[in-house]
């Protein structure tokens, strides 16, 4: 991509000016888009920052501290400009530093500054104005305060201009995005964990759908894609689609990646029961484990995220498993697997593949259903886990995830079932989930890449259609002629992203990149400081 100049401006504006005590060579090559340069002290340190990465310039003074220690004291008195940018350390981790050049001549100072200022003025991405909604009960109850401090102190002197709303209660966000002029914005930021996402998600693509004309209740219905960017900044119990977008769960890392105005589509499934729609999900959509976890954890929410390891280790001892049917379309439009040893990274090309695929494959289909008419898998089982992931579901507790080589926005999910075992089998799956080994790599354990699934459990067959009140009357009853085996006559709670649904059987397409981030996914070897040091400037321009 050619990268535009500002008008009449030199390519590159090279000058000597001052930084602390000593001079150093500032560039700033305005056609790639780089500054750079060599701190006199720290061994000659070299820093190269795209213009991309800055978060801010402004005409500064130099401090008490800098101006007596410094030699020109007894000159004039010297003009400065402070740059703040993107520092990227390890882990994924962004901070945001800043430098202070100075020189004595104040057309000099002028120039750089306006240069730089020009340069930013052209990031078109970045947002300008900003809704964002305020969880204070999230997580360890901690929004409020992590906003005030660390956020919103970057966003001013990112120059963005904020609309604040501290939710009163469950829902306050989804429905207010309903009435606001969302047009006034240049995006949505939840500060929460993966539920405030949620809610915010439901408000923008259910938003997005009305005004469409399109009926959500239609399970195939094509929705209309949601160009709005949700930022999160990550104060909840498990934040799961920070983690897995941004690679680290850290509220300045995610503040940076709005102020530069990333973008991340993502993909999301459409979960239906009867012809009527229940809920969107981008993460999780667990049923068995991880659903009966959420439902005892509901009731504890007061214990804070400590609650799920409680809920946890007691749903790890009842040890039930479910039986039921799994039909689910193979995802054939992608060129990946998710036994593949590469994760999703930034710029990732199976996903820019599969959008492409998929694009063409509506260009031909048109209005005529195909979907339907490809091949559907039938699984029968007793199932002790039935996970879906759209993403890895990577978090804190699951450094690489569920699934690992899940993709982002390649319009599918990872469908991974795990077939009643051993309690001991069962441990050493879970474990892995938090290591390095293959969690797949057992006799029970199977995953599928889809682009839609059905799951109706036996009870539901058993029973037709009036199963919700069977088995809300029955649960919590087990199996009376085999007390110690853990088979459960009830059926199972589906978790979607960490809420519950009232229904067991239920269908699910997955919206190729329905909606978009501020995020960039996760990124390949994240630099380290020593990178940066060691790389000459001559040779980085
Ligand atoms: C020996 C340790 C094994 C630990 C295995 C841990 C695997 C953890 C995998 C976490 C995956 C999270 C997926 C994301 C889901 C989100 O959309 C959702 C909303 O935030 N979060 C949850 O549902 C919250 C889900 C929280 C799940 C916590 C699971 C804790 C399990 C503890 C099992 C203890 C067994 C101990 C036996 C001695
Ligand atoms: N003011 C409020 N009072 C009560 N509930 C709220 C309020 N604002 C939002 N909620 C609800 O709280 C739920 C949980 O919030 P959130 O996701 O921020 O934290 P969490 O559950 O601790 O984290 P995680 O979802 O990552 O596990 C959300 O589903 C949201 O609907
Ligand atoms: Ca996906």
């Amino acid at each position: 991509m050619e990268r535009q100049r500002p008008a009449g401006r030199p390519p590159r504006l090279v000058s000597s000016l001052g930084l602390g005590q000593r001079c150093s060579e500032v560039t700033l090559d305005q056609e790639r888009g780089l500054l750079a340069w060599r701190h006199p002290r720290r061994g000659g340190e070299n820093y190269f920052v795209p213009t991309s990465e800055i978060i801010a310039v402004e005409e500064s003074e130099l401090n008490k501290k800098q101006r007596n220690t410094g030699k020109w004291h007894k000159l004039a008195k010297p003009h400065s400009f402070t740059v703040y940018y993107v520092k990227k350390a390890r882990n994924h981790r962004w901070w945001c530093r800043d430098v202070t050049f100075w020189c004595v001549d104040e057309n000099l100072c002028n120039q750089w500054t306006q240069a730089l200022k020009e340069l930013l003025e052209m990031q078109k991405c970045r947002p300008k104005r900003l809704l964002v909604y305020i969880n204070p009960y999230g997580g360890k109850r901690q929004g409020k305060r992590i906003y005030e401090q660390k956020v919103a102190p970057l966003f001013s002197l990112a120059s963005i201009s904020t609309d604040v709303v501290i939710t009163e209660h469950a829902n306050h966000a989804k429905d207010n995005l309903f009435e606001v002029n969302i047009n006034k914005y240049d995006g949505v930021v939840c500060v929460g964990g993966d539920g405030m996402f949620s809610e915010v998600m439901h408000g923008l693509i259910g938003r997005m759908q009305k005004d469409s004309g399109i009926d959500q209740n239609n399970p195939k219905a094509p929705l209309v894609q949601c160009n709005i960017r949700i930022g999160i900044i990550p104060a909840g119990s498990t934040d799961c689609v920070c983690y897995s977008t941004v690679g680290i769960s850290d509220p300045v890392t995610s503040a940076l990646h709005i102020i530069i105005g990333d973008s991340q589509p993502l993909d999301v499934s459409s979960v239906h029961h009867n012809n009527t729609f229940l809920k969107y999900s981008v993460s999780l959509l667990g049923y068995g484990f991880y659903g009966d976890i959420l439902k005892d954890s509901e009731k504890k929410r007061w214990m804070g995220p400590m609650r799920y390891d409680y809920s946890g280790f007691k749903t790890f001892l009842s040890h039930h498993y479910y039986e039921g049917t799994i039909s689910f379309q193979p995802a054939k439009h992608t060129l990946g697997s998710p036994r593949d040893k590469d994760s999703c990274r930034t710029g990732c090309y199976i996903c820019k593949e599969s959008e492409q695929q998929l694009a063409e494959q509506q260009k031909k289909c048109g209005l005529k259903n195909e979907e339907d008419e490809e091949e559907w898998k039938v699984i029968k089982g007793k199932f002790l886990a039935i996970n879906a992931v759209n993403m890895s579901c990577a978090c804190p507790r699951s450094p690489k995830g569920l699934s690992p080589a899940a993709h982002l926005a390649d319009g599918s999910a990872d469908l991974i079932l795990v077939r009643k075992c051993s309690r001991f089998d069962f441990l050493r799956h879970l474990v892995r989930n938090t290591n390095q080994d293959d969690q797949f790599d057992f006799s029970f354990v199977d995953v599928y890449r889809v682009k839609s699934f059905q799951f109706t459990s036996k009870l539901s067959e058993d029973n037709g259609s009036n199963v919700a009140d069977i088995g809300k009357k029955r649960f919590g009853q087990f199996c009376r002629d085999h007390p110690a085996c853990c088979c459960n006559i009830a059926d199972s709670t589906w978790n979607c992203d960490g809420e519950t649904l009232d229904s067991s059987a239920i269908e699910v397409r997955v919206h190729c990149q329905l909606m978009k981030l501020f995020a960039r996914g996760i990124e390949e070897n994240c630099k380290d400081e020593a990178a940066y040091s060691h790389s000459s400037i001559e040779h980085l321009l």
